[in-house]
Formats: C-alpha cells, sequence, structure tokens
C-alpha cells in the first residue's frame, strides 16, 4: 500500500477535539517552518495528552475508592467488610493496570467517511462499516470530494473521557477493525490510516496511508493531509533484538482475519516461513480474551516448539496488556515436573514420536508390574524413599515376611499371612491367575490396585477354611470383616502389595524400558529388533531411578503413561492473575457500571476459582504444528479436550519425516470440530533476495510449493564463503555480520556442532547465537550464517526443509558458508542452493 508524501499543509482539525489545548495545535500556522510532519506529531501529541490525563483522573479515581474502602472497614459489619475486600480488591486491580504505562499506548488512527446508517457503538463510534450514499460527491468539474465525518484513536485499552466519548478504541473493538481491514481495493470508510509511533508519553512519529487517494477530503473544511511512507516498511526495517514485538500497529488485512477469527471449533492457519503465523497466533490469543475473559478464564494454552521459541515470544502478550491467563509452554515443558533438556537422534525421535509407541507403552506398563531382577530399573524405582517419587504414586516397599522371587529378588512368588491363629498361603500360580483376572479390564493399572487387594483378600478367605464354618451369612459376613482388617493390617500383607502390585510412575515405567530383553518382548510385532535395540539405548540415559535428563520426545511418552496408569495430566495451575477478575478491557470504559456491581463481582470471582479447577485449557493454540509428532499431538490433543483451536503451521518446515501418521493423530486431537482454513500469503521477514534462495531449497524438499511473497527487498543478496578451517571462517563471518547490522547474528549448524559453534564463537558478545538447525525454528536474526547446507540437509529424513527453516531466519543479511562436502562452484554456491 503505497502511502502518499503531503501535499496539503493547510491547517487540520480533529473532529473529537473539544479541549481547548487542541486549538493551539489546530491553529499552528505550517508555514512557521517546522512542516507538515511537526505539525501532524504536534497534533497527536495533544490528543495524547488529553489521554494520559483522562487516565491519570482514572488513578485518582481508583484511590479514592481505595481509601474509600478502608474507612468502611472501620464500621466492622459483616456486610461492610465483604464490601471493602470487593472494592479494594476492584480499585487494586484499575491501579495496577493504569499504573502500568505501556509503551506505543496509543499507535493508530482512522479517519473515517460518514457510516451508512448513522447508528453509534457502545464504544461512541460508528458502528456501519460502508458510507453513507452521500459521503462522497462529485464536483461539476469531475473533483470527488469528501469530509471527514469521524476520527478514531486506536490503542492498547479502550479510554472514554468524562462524557463517555471514546478517547481511545480498544485495537480488538469492532470499531477498531478497519484499521487492519480496508485496503485501497476495500477502503469501506476509511479514508486516511495513520500509525502513530510513540515512547512513554511523547510521540516521535506518524506515517499515513492514504485508502482512497482518488478523494479530495477535508477534515473540518481544511486539506486532509498525509505524512510518511507507510507504517509496515517502518516496521519490518527495525533492528531485531532476543524477543519478539508485538504486531498490533501494522496488522496486514489477511492477518486481522485470523486474529478476529469467531472462535468456535478450530481455526487452522497456514503459510510459509515469515508469514505473521507466530505473531498472528498471540494477537489471536489476546483478542480472544478481550472477546469473551470469562469463556477463556479455563486459560488459553500455547504450544510452542522450542524454550528457545517461548523465550523470544513471551513478552509479546505482556506488551498487548494480558498476562496471566495465557500460558506458553514448549512442547517439552507440558508435562508438570517433567522438562526436556536433551535431544534424540533422528532415527530414535521417529521411534519415540511414533503412533505405535501408545500400544507399546500399554503393554510395558502391564509389563512392569512384574517385578525385575535386584539392581534393575523396575525394581529400584520402587525401593526409592517414599515421597521422592514423581506424583508420590511411588511406594516404599518393605521387603519383610515376603518369600524373595526365586532366583534373582524380583516379584514376590507367594503371599504368607497369620490370620485367625493360622498361617495362610497363596503359591505363585493362583497369584498369576488373580493377576490376570484383574489385569483382563482396560482400567489403568494404578487403578487396578484395590480390585488386586481385594481379589487376594478373596483367596485367603476362601483358604482359611472360614467359609465353611458360618452358616448365618451375617456372622459370615461380620467374620470376613474381622479377618480383611486383621490381614490389611498386617505388614506381610502390605508389603506383599506394595511389591506385587507397586504403583507405578511413569518414569519407572520408561526406565524400565530400557532393558533391551524386557523391551524386546513388549515390543514383540511393534518394532523391529533395530527399533527395540535404538529405542532401549536411548532410553539408558534415565538412569535406573528414571529421574535422567528427558528429550522433548520422552516427555510425551511420559504424558501417555499417565493416562496409561491412571495418573491423567492435569494443566499446570495457572496463577491467579488479579485482572482475571475484571471482565475485559471495557473496565475503563465500563468502570462506573462495575462499581455497581459487588455481588455480582464476587459470584463472578467465585465462578472464575470453579473454572480453575478445570483440567482442559479453553483454547489450545498450537504453534509450528507441522512439527508436533503423533505422540506429541495426542499429549496436546488430551490438554484441549472440551477446548475451541488455533493450529497454525507451515508443512514446508515440518522436520517430523511422516506426515500422514501426523496427520492422522491431529485429526484425533482436534477430533470432529468443523475446521476454518486460512492461508497467510505474504512474507514479512525475509527480502526478496533472501526469500528466493531459500524457495530453491523449498523446490528440492517439497516440489511444486509455493513460497510466500517477499514484501519488500533490500538490494542485499546473500553471501557465499568458502571455508578450509570452518570454525575460523564462521567466527570472521559472524563478526563481518555483527558490524552491519545493529540486531541480533545468528549462527545455525548441523546439531552434531552446537558445541563446536559455541566454542568457534565466544566472545563475541550477546548479540550473536550459535543454533543448532532444530533449534532454530520461529526465530529471526537481522542477519543469519547458514554453515554447510548439506550437513543439515544430511542430518535426518526431513533434513531439506530443516535447511529451508535454517535460510528463512534473516531479516536483512544471509551468509552461506560452506565446506567440501557442499560441493560449492566457482562462486562458492553449494550444489542444494544453484539455481
Ligand atoms: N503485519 C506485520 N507488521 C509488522 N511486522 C510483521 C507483520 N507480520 C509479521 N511481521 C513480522 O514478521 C516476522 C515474522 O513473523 P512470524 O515469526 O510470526 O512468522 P511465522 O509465519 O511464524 O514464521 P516462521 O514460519 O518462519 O516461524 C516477525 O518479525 C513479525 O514481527
Amino acid at each position: 500500500m503505497a502511502a502518499q508524501n503531503a501535499t496539503h499543509a493547510a491547517p487540520a482539525t480533529d473532529p473529537q477535539g473539544t479541549d481547548p489545548q487542541d486549538t493551539d495545535a489546530r491553529n499552528a500556522d505550517p508555514r512557521d517552518g517546522d512542516g507538515v510532519r511537526d505539525r501532524e506529531i504536534r497534533i497527536e501529541q495533544t490528543h495524547l495528552d488529553r489521554v494520559y490525563r483522562r487516565l491519570e483522573e482514572k488513578i485518582h479515581e481508583a484511590e479514592f475508592l481505595m481509601d474509600d474502602a478502608a474507612k468502611r472497614g472501620q464500621v466492622g459489619t459483616p456486610g461492610a467488610l465483604a464490601e471493602r475486600d470487593a472494592q479494594v480488591f476492584r480499585a487494586g486491580v484499575h491501579l495496577n493496570r493504569l499504573n502500568s504505562e505501556f509503551e506505543d499506548f496509543l499507535f493508530g488512527r482512522i479517519d473515517l467517511l460518514l457510516g451508512k446508517d448513522g447508528e453509534r457503538g457502545p464504544d461512541g463510534a460508528y458502528t456501519s462499516v460502508e458510507p453513507a450514499d452521500d459521503a462522497v460527491r462529485t464536483d461539476p468539474d469531475g473533483t470527488v470530494r469528501a469530509e471527514i465525518a469521524e476520527t478514531l484513536h486506536i490503542g492498547r485499552l479502550g479510554v472514554l473521557d468524562a462524557d463517555y466519548a471514546p478517547l481511545v478504541i480498544d485495537w480488538r473493538a469492532p470499531a477498531a477493525a478497519p484499521f487492519y481491514r480496508s485496503t485501497p481495493v476495500a477502503p469501506g470508510r476509511v479514508v486516511r490510516r495513520r500509525v502513530i509511533r510513540s515512547k512513554g508519553r511523547r510521540v516521535l512519529g506518524v506515517e499515513d496511508d492514504l485508502l482512497r487517494p482518488e478523494l479530495s477530503a477535508t477534515l473540518d473544511g481544511a486539506a486532509l493531509p498525509v505524512v510518511g511512507d507507510g507504517a509496515l516498511m517502518a516496521a519490518l526495517g527495525q533492528a531485531r533484538s532476543h524477543t519478539m514485538r508485538d504486531i498490533v500497529a501494522s496488522i496486514q488485512a489477511e492477518q486481522d482475519l485470523v486474529i478476529r477469527a469467531p472462535a468456535a471449533s478450530v481455526t487452522e492457519v497456514e503459510g510459509g516461513p515469515g508469514t505473521g503465523k507466530t505473531a498472528v497466533a498471540l494477537h489471536r490469543a489476546a483478542y480472544l480474551l478481550y472477546q469473551d475473559r470469562r469463556r477463556y478464564a479455563g486459560g488459553i494454552l500455547v504450544v510452542s516448539p522450542t524454550p528457545l521459541l517461548v523465550a523470544y515470544t513471551e513478552g509479546v502478550l505482556p506488551s498487548l496488556g494480558e498476562e496471566g491467563q495465557v500460558a506458553i509452554r514448549a512442547v517439552g515443558s507440558l508435562v508438570d515436573g517433567a522438562e526436556a533438556t536433551a535431544y534424540d537422534e533422528p532415527a530414535v525421535a521417529r521411534i519415540k514420536g511414533s503412533l505405535r509407541m501408545a500400544k507399546l507403552l500399554r503393554r510395558a506398563a502391564r509389563g512392569a508390574l512384574e517385578r525385575q531382577p535386584a539392581g534393575d530399573p523396575a525394581g529400584a524405582s520402587r525401593r526409592r524413599r517414599p515421597g521422592a517419587a514423581e506424583g508420590g504414586a511411588d511406594q516404599q516397599l518393605s521387603l519383610d515376611g515376603l518369600d524373595p522371587a526365586p532366583e534373582d529378588g524380583g516379584t514376590p512368588q507367594r503371599l504368607r499371612v497369620v490370620a485367625f491363629g493360622r498361617r495362610i498361603e497363596l503359591e505363585a500360580d493362583e497369584l498369576r491367575r488373580i493377576r490376570q483376572t484383574v489385569l483382563g479390564g482396560t482400567a489403568p493399572v494404578n487403578l487396578l490396585r484395590p480390585r488386586a487387594r481385594r481379589l487376594l483378600l478373596d483367596a485367603l478367605w476362601s483358604r482359611s477354611g472360614a467359609p465353611q464354618r458360618y452358616t448365618d451369612p451375617e456372622m459370615a459376613a461380620e467374620a470376613r470383616q474381622a479377618f480383611d482388617e486383621d490381614i490389611t493390617s498386617e505388614s506381610d500383607f502390605t508389603g506383599f502389595l506394595a511389591a506385587w502390585w507397586p504403583e507405578l510412575t511413569p518414569r519407572a515405567v520408561l526406565a524400565a524400558m530400557a532393558d533391551e530383553k524386557r523391551l524386546g518382548r513388549w515390543a514383540r510385532r511393534v518394532l523391529t529388533p533395530r527399533e527395540t535395540r535404538l529405542l532401549a539405548r536411548s532410553l539408558k540415559r534415565l538412569g535406573p531411578e528414571g529421574q535422567g535428563p528427558l528429550s522433548v520426545h520422552d516427555v510425551a511418552l511420559l504424558d501417555e503413561l499417565h493416562t496409561v496408569l491412571g495418573a491423567p495430566a492435569r494443566p499446570r495451575r495457572r496463577e491467579m492473575d488479579p485482572l482475571d477478575q475484571l471482565t475485559g478491557l471495557e473496565e475503563l470504559t465500563t468502570h462506573a457500571e462495575r462499581l455497581a456491581g459487588g455481588r455480582r463481582a464476587r459470584e463472578e470471582r467465585m465462578e472464575r476459582l470453579r473454572d480453575e479447577a478445570r483440567t482442559d485449557y479453553a483454547h489450545v493454540i498450537v504453534d509450528e504444528a507441522q512439527d508436533l509428532t503423533p505422540m506429541q499431538w495426542r499429549m496436546v490433543g488430551r490438554r484441549g479436550r472440551q477446548a475451541t483451536w488455533t493450529v497454525v503451521g507451515d508443512p514446508a518446515q515440518s522436520s517430523w519425516s511422516d506426515p500422514d501418521e501426523a496427520a492422522e493423530a491431529r485429526d484425533e486431537a482436534l477430533g470432529t470440530r468443523p475446521r476454518r482454513r486460512f492461508t497467510l500469503t505474504v512474507n514479512y521477514r525475509n527480502p526478496a533476495e533472501i526469500a528466493e534462495l531459500a524457495a530453491r531449497v523449498l523446490a528440492l524438499a517439497m516440489p511444486g510449493m509455493v513460497s510466500p511473497r517477499a514484501v519488500r527487498s533490500t538490494g542485499l543478496v546473500p553471501r557465499f564463503v568458502v571455508a578450509e578451517d570452518l570454525g575460523a571462517r564462521v567466527r570472521e563471518e559472524a563478526a563481518r555480520l555483527l558490524a552491519e547490522v545493529d540486531g541480533t547474528v545468528g549462527v545455525v549448524v548441523a546439531m552434531g556442532r552446537r558445541e563446536e559453534a559455541r566454542e568457534w564463537l565466544a566472545g563475541l558478545g550477546d548479540r550473536v547465537v550459535p543454533l543448532g538447525s532444530l533449534e532454530a525454528k520461529g526465530l529471526e536474526y537481522d542477519a543469519t550464517v547458514v554453515v554447510s547446507p548439506a550437513e543439515i540437509a544430511d542430518e535426518s529424513p526431513a533434513g531439506l526443509r530443516v535447511l529451508y527453516v535454517a535460510l528463512t531466519r534473516a531479516t536483512q543479511r544471509l551468509t552461506v558458508v560452506s565446506g567440501e562436502r557442499d560441493e560449492p562452484d566457482g562462486e562458492g554456491v553449494p550444489d542444494l542452493l544453484r539455481d
């Protein structure tokens, strides 16, 4: 959208301006020397000053309420105390929000034609999207004229003035939608869209887009000025830091459609690298909360592929004024108490991610009941200290009174107790029969334990000979009760039960699978012998107690085991955010109304507390969805059984090798809910020069797949370098890029070279970041060095797609360093990147 430079210098007025201070700005003579831009900045500054004055009034109001509440407390009646609590709470929340000074509090403005129906919505703005029939006139000389009928300022919160006129419209309110949606092709009522850049309370600049360039528009009788080169380009040109920025001032129309899509069911978004999928997903979370804060009190879960991407993105929602109700979690941190720190080699990841694991884990959970030889994982885990277990599920074993298992101290083979003064025994065959009867059901293994206990008691009772002694059923029942109480208070019995039907923890079962022989039994006809060997070897990392470092893929297995064993996964307890108590950012606009409802506020609070106890999230957002393995889809699906979903991803960037299997698991997680699909088509990250290079790899990785269109071009072509000493050359190139850009430099290497890369770059400062190819997902840097494309491509079956990800991380400059393996040509261009 090309903006036009200012051609008119006539003073402009703001139809909203009623403040006497506005008059100074409006009456300033543009010919005074500081130009149209400075005058327009002054006009916006005047408006921003009004906004802050109003916010200060609201702060005073809230402080007064706090004081008043304290006085009520002194009255001392229960009613007054309850009222005081509610009031202090509300006022505290207001203060909290009002005192947090947002950067760019006010960032947009739209100047609009008269609306078709002339009706105003609750925020004081006209509701009609279309202009009135007579909003545009054509003069006899052919000039098309129109008068601006309404000006709206768009900001992070809605603010009304004392007369309930809108000073600022919340960016998520319906009235703000035209700010994002209007285009020169479909401008609706918008004549001019302005992005306002400010810092704290100072306006620094304005950038305008003219959406109806054919119009001679006037604002209070004077020509409408237009300033700047377009806000989007200004935003895209900024240096990158280690954290993502919000895009609230420059959301594009196709993105806005996704952000404001109705919450119901499933919203699926596809788009190539840099099309704003992550940004859009996070803005959608903020939008949904604004729309229906009560509905989303159950929480919104954002699932991200790596902790690096979580760290990169987690500042965006707070900058949009939303915290507390949104949990951003890496897929390796979804299970409480488990944090993935290790990576699996691709062949192992393929096994652990595959749906076949669901079957294997069911078998393992049952098989792990058999006590293993002394010193082996499952047995050892049961001898752990009490309380040391994950989820408190492990038990301490008392081996007193147990017959050791025949040759290896494994599962007890005989139960021997004393009751009614005589010894009663159950032998191995009987015990096996009982176990098989209990396991005949499909219930989770740990939940079958009470049944096993009951069947043991039944068998002991009948073995005791007591049933024959009682003919009176009442007496028999009484005797049986005494018998059960007697036996279950014996350590012989409790110790036996703990060893014979231990309460298993997911980690213990996983650790038990590290024994190749045992795993071979469980994995029969599920894994090949080679796969069994690879899996067992990888699980050895967990150690005999199962407490060793976990990989991302192990976490999904733990979660599956939670379910199989009978400890259903629960989302983490979210912190109670005081802002959750409000029903939305309309707190500023409907403050008085809210104050009237003390009881209602309390009721709302109660409802929220109930919601807190729910196990499911209300909405689940999956970022980089193409990377979830089938087992991870099962894990994520369990967290959103009642939820609505937003799923964003790009198949071309998938590092998972079996898309069909993943699609099946995804369908299962999303269920039969109807789906709404969107495609994002514009690449806002990479300049055309870098996007064009990446497209060559895309053509190899996924022939026929269309690349997104790069929105800008910088004239800076990628640089190709051939290295003999890889480390020295990479360091040199990283240093060169650090000097060329203001922001960050990412150096992407094959996963196996991560340690080396850290050493190569040591001492270059924290603007440069070494990254394994799989860690680069979703991140971006001003400049990147991609080291040995061939190495990255050869890492796994999905290697070309991983290389595509690596090549699409830079916003300005890209250097490709090749070694011999890359077969570079005379210009240093590696074989994989040649046209
Ligand atoms: N409308 C916009 N205005 C300004 N910047 C934007 C806009 N849309 C996207 N961007 C910027 O483009 C970059 C890429 O966005 P984002 O990371 O969300 O893309 P993505 O589709 O998730 O990319 P990938 O698939 O490569 O992870 C970010 O810096 C983001 O801030």
